[in-house]
């Protein structure tokens, strides 16, 4: 469904081209679920960026359904069924809770509806429907928001850049039960870039990606074991990021 070729991302830094993605190939197939993991500053996020349009690469090429999208703003690219919740979303003052969730799915939702996005997230509707998009909001309730406007619109593509930053540990059970659920309709491919150990032990196939590079690409089965007892600084490993 979505296949990735030889992505190349080489911004100019101070005038110097700095190397963050180099060669970067990979599929992923309808209804999986693919985990990019590996050490801070690999490029997880970038490669996130460059599926969405909000990067552009210097080589290489994007396809979704065997469309070349490379070329695609970001708007076209939700148009072609691609979603994706930031690592650190953004506010929008002025706007209320309510509105942004009608906006996310594309028509007026009704409040039960969107009490339904609200609560599968850990937040109560009635405390935040009226509520604005604005900095009253904390960093853990915009990142539960952000991807309920996610949760809010059906995707072919859903991506996630680290979901678990942030959010507390009730919260972030409810939201690996989104997930879950999620994975199992299998309508929707998934790219969660995540830490968590939790979030690792859901995938089909887990990505490391390390220097810009794919460091490691195979089924859970096949990488965990090793990811596990690696102490090459993949963050998984960190006791902090494990799930109680
Ligand atoms: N436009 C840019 N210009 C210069 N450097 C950049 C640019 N975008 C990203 N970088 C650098 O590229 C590296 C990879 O960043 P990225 O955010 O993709 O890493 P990451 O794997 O998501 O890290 P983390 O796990 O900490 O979120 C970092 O060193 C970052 O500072």
């Amino acid at each position: 469904m979505l296949e990735v070729r030889n992505l190349v991302f080489h911004p100019l830094e101070n005038g110097v081209e700095k190397c963050i993605i180099e060669g970067v190939n990979f599929t992923v197939e309808e209804g999986e679920m693919l985990v990019i993991t590996g050490p801070n500053g690999g490029g997880k996020s970038t490669l996130a960026k460059l599926l969405m349009g909000i990067e552009k690469p210097d080589e290489g090429a994007v396809f979704m359904d065997g469309v070349d999208i490379t070329g695609y703003s970001i708007a076209q690219r939700a148009n072609a069924g691609i979603g994706f919740a930031f690592q650190q979303p953004p506010r929008f003052k002025g706007m209320t809770v309510k509105r942004l969730l009608s906006l996310a799915a594309g028509y007026e939702l009704p409040e039960s509806k969107c009490c339904d996005y609200l609560s599968g997230v850990g937040l109560c509707a009635r405390e935040y429907l009226n509520r604005e998009v604005d900095n009253t909001l904390s960093g853990g309730e915009m990142k539960r928001l952000e991807i309920a406007t996610v949760l809010a619109k059906p995707h072919k593509l859903c991506i996630f850049d680290e979901p678990e930053a942030g959010i507390d540990l009730w919260s972030f059970s409810m939201l690996v039960k989104q997930f879950e659920q999620l994975h199992a309709d299998k309508k929707e491919s998934l790219i969660l870039i995540s830490h968590q150990e939790r979030i690792i032990r859901m995938a089909d196939r887990i990505m490391v990606v390390k220097d810009g590079k794919i460091e490691t690409l195979d089924e859970r089965e096949k990488v965990l074991p090793n990811l596990v007892n690696d102490d090459t600084g993949c963050a998984c490993m960190n006791p902090a990021h494990r799930a109680s």
